[in-house]
């Protein structure tokens, strides 16, 4: 067993413990997240709801390694995080966390399968087994038909499919998601939870989904909010 690494089916694929993050305002602190603690096991989809300003956005960057938390610790797939320096973070952001925005940001002169096979051959593998992985993900997204065609000839939750898809090319662990459907109507917004829900379900993948949307919420395995900084499971 590698030094470092916890095994076991029990395990959370993402710890958080005594996550603590302030910024600074004016000549004070304004304090985000205190004593921050969450687990989340192999399979869950989790969803964050709580008010605009209440530190979603910034929870979501902390567990997934994009900012460091002023203390704490981030534990993904058993792996401490906190001591690694930027570069051993990089790689773990990389090989095991999606992140998907309310934007799509998809690469506009590339059409939705080259979207989803991009990441796969920076991350070293081969265009043929790229685009093998890219058909099965868009298959999940139900947007085979639509792999050929650019983000421009796409209708909005289609861009937002093949961004879901993109982000868990290269099997990440773990998929964090800001407001994935806060830029689509309540119809198209179930539909492209129900295509994330199908994609989940066959990777084993787990999920945070940042909502405002209580009905996407109720969907979900579990919720939670942020109140006063603190993480709390909603019923
Ligand atoms: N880099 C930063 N520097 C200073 N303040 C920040 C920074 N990032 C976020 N904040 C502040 O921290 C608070 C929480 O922001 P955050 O974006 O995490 O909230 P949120 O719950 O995601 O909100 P929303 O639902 O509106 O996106 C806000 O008051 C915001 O202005």
């Amino acid at each position: 067993m590698t030094a470092g690494i916890i095994t076991g089916v029990e395990e959370p694929v993402l710890k958080l413990v005594g996550i603590e993050k302030s910024y600074r305002e004016g000549d004070g602190v304004l304090p985000i997240l205190r004593q921050a603690d969450f687990s989340l096991f192999p399979g869950e989809v989790c969803g964050l709801v709580a008010p605009s300003g209440a530190g979603k956005s910034t929870l979501l960057h902390i567990a997934g390694l994009l900012e460091r938390p002023d203390t704490g610790e981030v534990i993904i797939g058993g792996r401490s995080c906190g001591s690694l320096d930027d570069g051993a973070r990089t790689a773990i952001r990389r090989t095991e966390v999606g992140f998907v925005y309310q934007f799509h940001h998809l690469l506009p002169e590339f059409t939705a399968i080259e979207n989803v096979v991009v990441p796969q051959m920076i991350a070293g593998l081969d265009r043929k087994e790229a685009t093998r992985r890219g058909m099965e993900l868009l298959s999940y997204m139900k947007l085979e038909q639509r792999a050929s065609h650019l983000p421009a000839e796409l209708s909005g939750g289609e861009r937002q499919r093949v961004a879901i898809a993109r982000s868990v090319a290269n099997a990440p662990r773990v998929l964090f998601a800001d407001e994935p459907t806060g830029n689509l109507d309540p119809k198209t917004s179930h539909y492209v939870f129900d295509a994330l829900q199908a994609l989940v379900r066959a990777t084993g993948l787990s999920a945070v989904i940042a909502t405002h949307n209580h009905e996407l919420a109720a969907r979900m395995d579990r919720r939670i909010t942020l109140e006063e900084g603190r993480i709390v499971e909603l019923e």
